[in-house]
C-alpha cells in the first residue's frame, strides 16, 4: 500500500522535507518496506514549489489538501497558531493523521489537538517541534516512560545560541548575529519569538507536559529573552569562569512545576557550556535512568526535516500495518506552576550608575535591607560621561527579594543611568 502525503508549507522545513522525499523515497521502500508518495503541496509561495519541482501538485488553498480523500497524512509546516490550527484540527476532523513541527500550536492548543486526535483515532506527531533534528519527544514518550522524570533542562533555541556564540567568540554585534541566523534559516518567521524567549518557552512547555504528565502551556512559562545581554555581560561572565546561555528549565518540586526560560550563567565546566552555535542540548533526569543528555542541531532545513520525515515514516508504517496510535495524550495530572517569586538562586546584576561618592554605600544598604547577601562587587569598563558599571554577584537569594532590591535602587536619587542587567546563575 502507498501512503499518500499532503504537505502544507514549503519554506525552510517544508522544502527540506520535499528534498528528503525526492532523494530517499526509494530507500524507504527498499530498506523498510514503507511506501510514501507526496500527492499535494500547498503554500502561499508558488515560487518555492517551482524551486522544489512540485508545481504539478501545487495549490494555494489548504482546503484542497484537507478535502482530498486520497491523503492519509497531512504535514503542517506553516507555523503560527491561526491558519496552522485550522490545518491541523481540520485534518484530524477529516480523519487524517497529522505531522507538525509547530511548537507554538502544540504549546498553546496541545490539549485541543490531542483530544481531536484521540476522538478521530489518528496520530499527531511533533518531534520537530522541540530540538529540531534531536530525537527528544519520541524518547520521552517511549524509551523513558518507566521513569519518574524530575528535571528537563536545556538549550532549545538554535537562533539565540548561535547569536550568543557569535557575539562572544567573534565579537559580532547583536544585530549582525541575528541577521546571520535569519539568513541561515534558523530563525522563526518573526524572530522576536527567538530573541524574546517565546520559542524556547513553547518548547519547554511541551517537554514539561510530557515529562510531568501535567499540561503546561507556553503562557504559564516565565519567559525572558536575550535582548538585554551585552558584550560587557558576556565578557564579565567569561572573566568569572562562566558562559551565558538562554536556558529552558523545568523541575518537578514539592510545590509543583518550576518552569522558566531566561539567560543563565553556567560554569564553563558545565556540560551545557560546550553547546555552541546552532546546536541544542536537552538534559533529562529520571529516577531510574539517572542523567541523560540529547544533543544535535536544533534548527535549519535538514535537521528539522529529518525529524518531520522520521515522524511521517513511523506514521506511514502504522498506516500500512493497521496499527492504532501507540501513545496519545499523557497529561493525567494537574500540577500547579510554582510562582517565579519563590525561586531561590544566585544572581548576576550589572548596574550602570553615576560615578560619585556614596553610591556604593546607598546600594549596599538596599541589598542589606532585603536580606540579599552580596558575594562580590566589581567595577567594570571605562568611566564614560560620569558613569561606571558595577557588577554584583549575590549568594543564593529569593527572586522576590532581588526584585525588591532592583525596584528600590531604581527609586534612589540620581544613581541609575540605565536599566540593570540581571542574569540568574546556575552552579
Ligand atoms: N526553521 C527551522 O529551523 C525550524 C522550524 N520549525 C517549525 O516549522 C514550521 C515551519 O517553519 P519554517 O519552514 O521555518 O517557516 P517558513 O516561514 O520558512 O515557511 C512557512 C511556509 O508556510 C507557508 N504559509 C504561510 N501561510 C500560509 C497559508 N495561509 N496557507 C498556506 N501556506 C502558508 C508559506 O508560504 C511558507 O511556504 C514552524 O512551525 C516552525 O516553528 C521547527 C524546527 C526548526
Ligand atoms: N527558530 C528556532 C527553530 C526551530 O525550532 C530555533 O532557532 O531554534
Ligand atoms: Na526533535
Amino acid at each position: 500500500m502507498t501512503v499518500k502525503l499532503g504537505l502544507v508549507g514549503t519554506g525552510t522545513v517544508g522544502g527540506g522535507c520535499i528534498d528528503i522525499l525526492r532523494n530517499h523515497r526509494d530507500d524507504f521502500k527498499r530498506h523498510y518496506g514503507i511506501d510514501v508518495e507526496l500527492v499535494r503541496v500547498c503554500s502561499r509561495n508558488p515560487e518555492q514549489a517551482i524551486a522544489h519541482g512540485v508545481e504539478d501538485i501545487f495549490t494555494q488553498d489548504f482546503q484542497d489538501v484537507l478535502n482530498d480523500p486520497d491523503i492519509d497524512v497531512v504535514i503542517e509546516l506553516i507555523g503560527g497558531t491561526t491558519v496552522a490550527r485550522d490545518v491541523v484540527c481540520g485534518a484530524l476532523r477529516a480523519g487524517k493523521h497529522v505531522v507538525t513541527a509547530n511548537k507554538a500550536l502544540m504549546a498553546t492548543y496541545g490539549e485541543e489537538v490531542m483530544r481531536l486526535a484521540d476522538e478521530a483515532g489518528k496520530e499527531i506527531a511533533f518531534e520537530a517541534s522541540v530540538g529540531g533534528g534531536i530525537p527528544i519527544i519520541d524518547p520521552m514518550k517511549h524509551s523513558l516512560i518507566a521513569n519518574r522524570i524530575d528535571s528537563v533542562m536545556g538549550i532549545v533555541n538554535g537562533t539565540t545560541n548561535y547569536m550568543l556564540t557569535r557575539m562572544v567568540e567573534d565579537g559580532l554585534s547583536y544585530d549582525a548575529a541575528l541577521k546571520e541566523a535569519q539568513e541561515k534559516g534558523f530563525a522563526e518567521a518573526d524572530p522576536t519569538a527567538d530573541v524574546d524567549g517565546f520559542d524556547a518557552a513553547a518548547k519547554i512547555a511541551i517537554l514539561a507536559s510530557i515529562a510531568f504528565n501535567s499540561r503546561v502551556t507556553m503562557g504559564e512559562v516565565h519567559t525572558e529573552g536575550i535582548r538585554n545581554i551585552t558584550t560587557m555581560d558576556l565578557d564579565a561572565a567569561r572573566d568569572m569562569g562562566y558562559c551565558v546561555k538562554l536556558l529552558a528549565i523545568a523541575h518537578r518540586t514539592d510545590e509543583g512545576v518550576d518552569v522558566r526560560v531566561h539567560p543563565t550563567m553556567l560554569p564553563l565546566s558545565h556540560q551545557l557550556a560546550t553547546v555552541n552555535g546552532v546546536f541544542n542540548a536537552i538534559y533529562v533526569v529520571g529516577d531510574a535512568v539517572g542523567e541523560t543528555m540529547f544533543f544535535g542541531e536544533g534548527a535549519g532545513a535538514g535537521p528539522a526535516a529529518s525529524a518531520v520525515m522520521g515522524d511521517v515514516l513511523e506514521v506511514a508504517r502504522h498506516v500500512q500495518q493497521g496499527i492504532a496510535p501507540i501513545v496519545g495524550c499523557t497529561c493525567t495530572d494537574e500540577l500547579p506552576i510554582v510562582p517565579m517569586d519563590d525561586l531561590k538562586t544566585k544572581y548576576y546584576i550589572r548596574f550602570k550608575v553615576a560615578d560619585r561618592s556614596g553610591v556604593l554605600a546607598a546600594m549596599a544598604g538596599v541589598f542589606a535591607k532585603h536580606n540579599v547577601s552580596v558575594y562580590s562587587v566589581v567595577q567594570r569598563g571605562k568611566k564614560e560621561g560620569g558613569t561606571v558599571d558595577l557588577v554584583y554577584v549575590t549568594h543564593t537569594a529569593c527572586e522576590k527579594s532581588v526584585r525588591d532590591v532592583l525596584a528600590e535602587i531604581a527609586e534612589l536619587d540620581d544613581i541609575l543611568r540605565d536599566e540593570p542587567s540581571l542574569i540568574r546563575v546556575e552552579d
